[in-house]
């Protein structure tokens, strides 16, 4: 089907439509990596790759072997290079089908990986926060939604206890040994205290943030957890959801955007009590 004629190439529909489907997707990848590093790399690889069909229409023999070399061993560096933009856009896939939201899959997929659904309390949670913040304690706590914790776990010293809130406060009180790093809670239990979580390297992050709330992010990038930075310094509650930052949350604000997270579909309601 020709759509028209451009000098001596026939345009057709279809090459249309692949047209716009390419430029939507390179502008879909753009905005996963926009104000990362990788969004340097992502352009320089567009950028040599944009070289090569340059000198291959110009019929340079030589530097296009070249460059098809160097493009194929860059695709491999590339997944390297990207994993977490790669996670990012496959859970961004994955959240807007709703083969992935529906809760029938889900619940049987969990049955299958053998994995127990999981119920976390909150409140124990958000009043162990909501001192810490009017303290001025730092904290930084993760809640598992579905990803595995153990890795992430096994970095730090294992308690395996039921969460409460005067545990919480014992563990990042300045003069426990476990203040530093994370808590990671699961199923209602506090897995593990002094964790170290991944760092976010995106510089979108406001600059006055620094190492607790990039851990947060990182975190939440990494898995699909919900992280709550307790800011030492100002009090301020953030709470970190799929790589976002919601920053200067009342305790209200963020009771209600960790429940609904953990509320999605497929996932039972956490106990409010
Ligand atoms: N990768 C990490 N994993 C776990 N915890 C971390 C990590 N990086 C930093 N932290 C925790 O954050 C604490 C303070 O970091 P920093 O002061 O840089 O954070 P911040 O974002 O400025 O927060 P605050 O507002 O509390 O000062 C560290 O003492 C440590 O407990």
């Amino acid at each position: 089907m020709l759509a028209f004629r451009l000098g001596f190439l026939d345009v057709g529909w279809l090459d249309l439509i692949d047209i716009a489907l390419v430029a939507l997707l390179i502008y879909q990848i753009y905005n996963l990596v926009r104000g990362s590093v990788a969004s340097r790399v992502f352009i320089g690889y567009l950028l040599v790759y944009l070289a090569y069909l340059l000198v291959k229409a110009l019929g340079l023999n030589l530097l296009t072997t070249i460059l098809e070399y160097f493009i194929s061993v860059g695709a491999l560096a590339l997944i390297i290079i990207f994993q977490q933009e790669i996670r990012r856009f496959l859970l961004l896939i994955g959240k807007s089908t709703n083969v992935a939201n529906s809760r029938w899959l889900r619940r049987w997929l969990l049955r299958q990986s053998g994995m127990p659904e999981p119920t976390t309390p909150l409140r124990p949670i958000l009043d162990a926060c909501k001192t810490l913040s009017t303290e001025f304690s730092g904290g930084l706590l993760v809640i598992r939604k579905n990803d595995d914790m153990q890795k992430f776990a096994q970095s730090g010293e294992v308690i395996d206890a039921e969460v409460s809130k005067p545990l919480l406060l014992a563990i990042f009180s300045q003069y426990s040994p476990l203040h530093d790093g994370a808590v990671i809670i699961s199923d209602g239990r506090i897995l593990a205290a002094r964790c170290i979580l991944p760092v976010s390297d995106d510089d979108e992050l406001p600059p006055a943030l620094g190492f607790r709330h990039r851990a947060a992010v990182g975190m939440s990038e990494a898995t699909d957890a919900a992280v709550i930075a307790v800011s030492e310094e100002s009090g301020r509650l953030a709470l970190a959801l799929n790589g976002e930052l919601f920053t200067n949350l009342t305790i209200g604000e963020l009771e209600d955007r960790l429940g609904r997270y953990l509320r999605e579909p497929g996932l039972p309601k956490p106990e409010l009590q």
